[in-house]
């Protein structure tokens, strides 16, 4: 049986995974695709480094191009990251008809149909399965479980790192900083995890999502984003009160083809079950027209989930060599964009506010509401023993984003309010 070979970019978190799944369960592995599968070349920027798995030093080398320029490669496992750099070597990776499996959610998000389209010309795989909640197969889900449904809601904890961090400050009262630097430690974050704080992985990750649930080319572009950065423990604990938990939710909506998307901290009822996805764990909760909801969950983020997807893409590029079907099951998005307007985009609000501690100022506020047509759910005021001003906490009911956008405005000119604490979607 001839061996497949397989070239490696980069040998960090992931690449060590990939490493050691291919290396420990090589019987099994060679046994389901029918020939061994060999790591010929493996491509790192110092190659001086010590790695925590022992790999023959004559097949490392600092420069991409030997392992893309490599004839004897078949198979491409990119885990590197990066965007601009890394596409060139897929691309002409692709050119030379070599097939790709990569984690890059980066590169798919913001380059992923050029890809698509190189690999459809060459007759080449490109699978990412790793490349959206690390262990979770939800890619390989939305492709061929759902291709019969029409999918109308995707929401997710699809940042491992972010989630992390929520969970620790609410379970354990952890300080945001300490925890950030705990998820860099444990190989969660990326290497600039501002991408991750800020929203922006998720981002990405729902990109790939709605592209493959909506059949459309959701951009990046498309994603309202914002990150867990603002987030206080006080939220945290104001969320709990409420009976609701904080969560970064990526949430993506589809109703006659016009879709919504975005990423943001959101209070979510403690009841739905993704509220209780905590720690790394990542949850994909997909509503389908005919199958109603599902929920998938397991490790976003770490070495070996992670690995674990690359090296069942790898098992699965294998196999359509073997049937000469590479290159045949790429999803190309067929429905033309439409993206909702802020009118048409319906959530509830969470709003603290710090305010005068004045009668008449309460009724100030709800006019504001009135105003715009946003109706009230709840209101309380209270005073705080920290605090000369009142709180005021308010949950709306469903309001347009549009709506919301005004009274926000209008909010900020009110001289009776000092502060505008928080605001927050509100979910379930
Ligand atoms: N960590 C995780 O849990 C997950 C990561 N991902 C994605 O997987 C990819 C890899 O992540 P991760 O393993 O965490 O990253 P790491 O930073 O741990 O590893 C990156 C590896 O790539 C090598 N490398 C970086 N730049 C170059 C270059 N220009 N030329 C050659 N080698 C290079 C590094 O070399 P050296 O070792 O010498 O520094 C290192 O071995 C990213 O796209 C990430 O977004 C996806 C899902 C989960
Ligand atoms: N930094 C990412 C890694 C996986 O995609 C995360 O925390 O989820
Ligand atoms: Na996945």
């Amino acid at each position: 049986m001839k061996p497949v070979k397989v070239g490696l970019l980069g040998l960090g978190t992931v690449g060590t995974g990939v490493v050691r799944i291919v290396e420990g369960n090589q019987e099994d592995l060679s046994s389901q695709v029918g020939s061994p599968i060999v790591i010929e070349r493996i491509a790192v920027k110092n190659t001086e480094k010590a790695r925590d798995i022992e790999v023959d030093a004559a097949i490392i080398t600092d420069d991409p191009w030997e392992v893309i320029r490599d004839p004897e490669i078949d198979v491409i496992v990119e885990v590197m990251g990066g965007i601009a750099g890394t596409k060139e070597y897929i691309l002409e990776a692709l050119e030379r008809g070599k097939h790709i499996v990569t984690a890059n959610k980066d590169l798919m998000a913001l380059h992923g149909s050029e890809i698509l389209a190189k690999a459809q010309e060459k007759q080449c795989d490109v699978f990412y399965e790793a490349s959206v909640a690390g262990g979770i197969p939800i890619i390989r889900t939305l492709i061929e479980g759902f291709s019969s449904d029409k999918i109308v809601k995707i929401m997710g904890i699809v940042n491992g790192t972010t989630n992390y961090i929520l969970s620790k400050m609410s379970q354990e009262g952890a300080s945001y900083l300490d925890v950030l630097k705990e998820a860099q430690e444990l190989g969660y974050a990326e290497s600039d995890p501002t991408s991750d704080v800020e929203g922006l992985d998720a981002a990405r990750k729902m990109a790939i999502l709605g592209t493959l649930g909506f059949r459309t080319n959701v951009e990046l572009s498309d994603v309202s984003v914002s990150g867990i950065s603002g987030v206080s423990k006080e939220d945290i604990a104001f969320a709990k009160r409420l009976g609701y938990e904080m969560k970064l939710l990526g949430i993506a909506e589809s109703h006659e083809d016009e879709f919504s998307i975005s990423v943001q901290p959101t209070m979510i009822r403690a009841s739905h079950p993704i509220a209780s996805v905590n720690g790394v764990y990542n949850a994909v909760y997909v509503y389908g027209q005919a199958v109603g909801e599902t929920m998938f969950y397991g490790a976003g983020a770490g070495a070996m989930p992670t690995a674990t997807s690359i090296v069942a893409d790898l098992v699965a590029v294998i196999k359509n060599l073997k049937l000469g079907v590479n290159g045949l099951k790429q999803i190309v998005p067929y429905k033309q964009k439409k993206l909702k307007s802020d009118e048409d985009i319906f959530y509830k609000n969470f709003l603290l506010l710090h305010v005068d501690d004045k009668a008449g100022v309460l009724a100030k506020i709800t006019q504001v509401f009135a105003e715009y047509d946003v109706s009230l759910d709840s209101v309380v005021q209270q005073a705080n023993s920290h605090n000369p001003d009142a709180e005021i906490i308010i949950v709306t009911h469903n309001a347009s984003k549009a709506s919301m956008n005004k009274v926000m405005r209008h909010l900020e000119q009110l001289k009776v309010i000092h502060r505008i604490k928080s605001h927050y979607r509100v979910e379930g």
